[in-house]
């Protein structure tokens, strides 16, 4: 069953989460940003603004550079040049790149998510669902145990994970399961930007389906802004409101996501994309 019939086309296109336009500052401003390695380009003078309540996708083949400025914008990797500009709630736009590591690391525990291809990565593997949601409100001050575990079991409710499961550990949980923790690990604590890499990797298709729903509908409740890899374009068909196609460490297309994939301009989109139609 193709992804796309397993969640129903028009459905999930009247889901995607809708850019709040109106406001005056973008919540992330990138600009040129370079990342080599040695001799070889990751990533070369990419620029892009996100707007509050935007998903932008960024598609391409395998190499293209897709996680590598991924890194780059949720500070895992430092770029040889380029700014990451992102709208702090207390001092507005901020070069996170000058920030000073422990000013990125609070951060990355306050605004901004991080959704890995493979839950093990974002998870902790020995503490229990309960805790690993519980952990990231307590990075964030929250004290009060009784009120933790209640917050707790509510996410774990939201991403579809029984209450009685609130003890268990993620060993113990499925693929999906691991991956819906992982998310509500990462939205409890209610960020306004997520960096997601192939957040649907790696599962079943009837899986994938499910959890693609799951994350449509909390990034739209949550007026969450997201840059979310994948090399499916189905993906970012349900989830991305805008799309940005790299190659070789450049974009070479960007545009809505209706508008580039119904109508590509780029060679390389078009054969991205009808290669996909093919398949
Ligand atoms: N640690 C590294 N050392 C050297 N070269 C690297 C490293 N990481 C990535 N590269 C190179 O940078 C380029 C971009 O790779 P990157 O992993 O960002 O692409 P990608 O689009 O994310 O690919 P994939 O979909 O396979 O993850 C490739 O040429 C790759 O070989």
């Amino acid at each position: 069953m193709a992804l796309l019939e397993a969640i129903g086309d028009e459905t999930a296109k009247a889901g995607k989460s809708a850019p709040v336009a109106a406001t005056a500052q973008p919540l992330l401003s990138v600009r040129d940003v370079t990342k080599r390695y040695g001799g070889r380009i990751g990533c070369e003078g990419v620029s892009f603004d996100l707007w509050p309540g935007e998903v932008l996708g960024i598609v391409g083949e395998s190499g293209s550079g897709k996680s590598t400025l991924l890194g780059c914008l949720s500070g895992q990797l430092a770029p040889d040049e380029g700014q990451v500009i992102f709208d702090t709630t207390e001092q507005g736009p901020v070069d996170t790149l000058k920030m000073t590591e422990p000013q990125r690391r609070l951060l990355s525990r306050t605004d901004w998510a991080f959704v890995h291809q493979n839950p093990r990565d974002g998870l902790r593997m020995g503490v229990s669902a309960g805790g690993n949601v519980g952990e990231r409100l307590m990075a964030t001050g929250a004290r009060h145990y009784g009120r933790i575990r209640d917050t707790a079991i509510d996410w774990l409710g939201r991403v579809e994970i029984d209450e009685t499961r609130v003890d268990d550990r993620p060993r113990q949980f499925s693929g999906g399961m691991q991956q819906r923790l992982q998310i509500a690990r990462n939205l409890v604590s209610g960020p306004r930007l997520a960096f997601m890499d192939e957040p649907t990797g790696g599962l079943d298709v009837s899986v994938q389906a499910r959890l693609l729903d799951l994350l449509r509908g909390l990034v739209r409740d949550m007026g969450l802004s997201a840059v979310l890899v994948t090399h499916d374009l189905a993906v970012v068909r349900l989830l991305a409101d805008r799309l940005m196609v790299m190659k070789g460490g450049h974009v070479v297309e960007t545009g809505l996501t209706d508008q580039v994939l119904d109508d590509p301009q780029h060679e390389y989109t078009q054969l991205l994309v009808s290669s996909v139609l093919q398949a």
